[in-house]
């Protein structure tokens, strides 16, 4: 026999199961019968598609209580696990996050229970109900048995078993039962009923107690709607998404004839810690006809619409379809689009039914969503459709703070007579944009602008060409011309040009032309990027990911009736070569920048020359 240690988080998280930070303790069982849930449709799979040989004619689970050892055992013939896996399945958390979840959950003990509620507890939660637990396990094709068994402490003891049978034995020795608390009599044969009725009722896999199935066994989404219930329907949905707060919306789909499938699909209420990680799994599991093929199925949903979880059950393919097969299935394909289009309208249904369920929806996977107008497919419209931006003319609602949003069709209604375009400016943050010295002219003449300050933001915007016939304009690139001050600035263009000449030079290094501005009201001066040019976030995005590509020069726009420009143009045609030209050429160029929110390219010379400039006016 060894002792062992549990890894430090696991370490963390039992020690919330013992101090039992969780008020409802029933769903240990659920836990247990999930995994071997999991367990027996893992076996299955293997004799399936590996040709694991094994007996899968009477897959099952089975409690035994023990009224007077106080032991609840919940064994399944499944999968079972080496003794490899026991030491690293259980012994560690190997979940990515998990370790920035148990930091948060020190710190703030309100939210505790909402944050932990994104990882599933799983077998950890026994220790909320027992002081010792014991597991036996055998992996199906191999001799040897396991035993393991821990006191919720820092360590576990591992030992061999030669009499374990295939699958896996938890038994859990009961703490005593006390009801204050919440901990309830789990070797009472009632309440094992009642929690397997309440949250295990869908299991496909017999649950029994002696003689007596306890469960359904029926496959919810084959149930008409009318007689499902909302619990049972968050009780599948907790079991197949391990998130513990409820669905935001339920969808149910059915489609019969030549390809017939049946779907169930959620939309979460909150975005999962890992809705931008790399390989974090997609939401839906694939079965055909009852039988449980895989998870993750990203061939299913496309990558904006990952974070929906939910249950296809195909009729038409083979049980033991592998995922190269899965890619090209013409099937799979038609099932894919219906399901996409089916998930867009009900968004969109939301947003004229339940307007506060939509902006939950939106402020929680908005950013994953607009993934979706990268692809120029004709889903983009009904993305666009559904997709809602901050903007200057919609500020902050008073009392919940809450930021009020705009749909495209909202903001084309609110256009300017006269107006063709829908003006956006893309940034780190809505500060930043909004003060932005580009929005002057925008501002001071009414016209509203989106603030798109999601990265994705950068990206989609160049793939959407129009929306409803009104082109999508950054007020930061290429020309502007609000058309109300031409004529006035016209005159000027002359007056300046041998400044815009000299500038153009002395600023070669750093901008590709110098120009005189029709955004600018208060500022003197501000940079552009031209229309076709990649924007200094792209960029910035582009090197973050180690892409490493050539520095992409911008436009240099000055404001005409601002005194330093003005004292600029004089000086200059007092005196071309008087050497401070140059520098105040070079502030110019980087007050614009620092005004957008840039970063200098070398912050120490602009410090002093302008340290320099300011000790003469002291
Ligand atoms: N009865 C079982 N048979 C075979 N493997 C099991 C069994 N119970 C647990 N395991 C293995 O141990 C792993 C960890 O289980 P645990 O319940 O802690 O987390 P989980 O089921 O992966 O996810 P969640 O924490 O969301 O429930 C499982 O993923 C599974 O691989």
């Amino acid at each position: 026999m060894e002792t062992l240690e549990f890894q430090a988080e696991a370490r963390q998280l039992l020690q919330l199961m013992v101090h039992s930070i969780y008020s409802n303790k029933d769903i240990f069982l659920r836990e247990l019968i999930s995994n071997a849930s999991d367990a027996l449709d893992k076996l299955r799979l293997a004799v399936l598609v590996d040709g694991l040989e094994a007996d899968t004619s009477d897959l099952h689970i089975d409690i035994e209580a023990d009224t007077e050892a106080r032991t609840l055992t919940v064994r399944d013939n499944g999968i079972g696990m080496t003794r490899d896996e026991v030491v690293e399945l259980i012994g560690t958390i190997a979940k990515s996050g998990t370790a920035e979840l148990l930091r948060k959950l020190r710190e703030s003990d309100a939210e505790s229970r909402e944050l932990i509620g994104q990882f599933g507890v799983g077998f950890y939660s026994t220790f909320m109900v027992a002081d010792r637990v014991t597991l036996v396990t055998r992996k199906a094709g191999t001799e040897h048995g396991i035993r393991w068994e821990s006191g919720g402490e820092g360590t576990y003891t591992i030992d061999d078993d030669a009499d374990a049978a295939v699958g896996t034995a938890v038994t859990v020795h009961l703490r005593p039962a006390d009801e204050e608390d919440a901990l309830f009599d789990y070797v009472a044969d009632g309440k094992i009923r009642e929690i397997v009725k309440k949250y295990s009722d869908f299991i496909s896999f017999p649950i029994r107690m002696g003689d007596a199935v306890l469960n359904s066994m029926k496959a919810l989404w084959a149930r008409p709607r009318s007689e499902v219930s909302e619990e049972e329907y968050k009780e599948f949905y907790r079991h197949i998404s391990h998130d513990w707060s409820d669905p935001l919306e339920i969808i149910n789909m059915k489609a019969e004839g030549t390809f017939e499938y049946e779907a169930l699909l959620f939309l979460p209420t909150r975005a999962p810690h890992d809705l931008f990680q790399r390989d974090a799994p997609h939401g839906l599991q694939l079965y055909v006809k009852r039988v449980f093929i895989m998870d993750n199925s990203r061939e299913l949903m496309p990558d904006y619409l990952r974070f929906v979880k939910g249950v296809v059950d195909a009729a038409d393919l083979s049980l033991n379809i592998s995922r190269e097969i899965l890619q090209q299935d013409r099937h799979i394909q038609m099932i894919r689009r219906r399901l996409v289009k089916k998930v867009l309208a009900t968004v969109t249904d939301m947003m004229s039914s339940d307007a506060q369920k939509y902006r939950t929806f939106w402020q929680e996977f908005g950013r994953v969503v607009k993934e979706g107008l990268l692809a120029a497919d004709d889903n983009q419209k009904a993305i666009l459709d559904i997709s809602s931006f901050a903007s200057t003319a919609a500020g902050s609602d008073a009392e919940s703070g809450e930021e009020q949003m705009t749909t495209l069709a909202g903001y084309i209604s609110r256009m300017k007579e006269g107006q063709e375009e829908i003006y956006y400016l893309t940034g780190e943050s809505r500060a930043q944009v909004e003060n932005s010295p580009h929005m002057e002219a925008f501002r001071a003449q009414g016209y509203e602008v989106l603030l798109l300050t999601d990265p994705v933001d950068e990206i989609w915007v160049d793939a959407v060409a129009d929306y409803d016939g009104k082109k999508l304009q950054s007020i930061a690139r290429g020309a502007v011309d609000l058309g109300e001050d031409t004529d006035e600035d016209k005159p000027a263009e002359g007056e300046y040009a041998d400044l815009l000449t000299y500038l153009k030079g002395a600023l070669e290094e750093q901008v590709k032309d110098v120009r005189l501005s029709h955004r600018l009201t208060t500022s003197a001066a501000c940079l552009v990027s031209d229309a076709d040019d990649m924007t200094p976030a792209l960029e910035r995005m582009y090197r973050a990911m180690g892409q490493e590509g050539p520095r992409v020069k911008r436009i240099l726009e000055l404001n005409p009736n601002h005194p330093l420009v003005t004292g600029l143009r004089a000086a200059h045609e007092q005196k071309a070569d008087d050497p401070a030209l140059p520098e105040t050429a070079e502030l110019l160029y980087g007050t614009a920048l620092l005004a957008e929110g840039g970063d200098l390219e070398d912050p120490a010379r602009f410090a002093k020359l302008l340290a320099d400039r300011l000790a003469r006016t002291v």
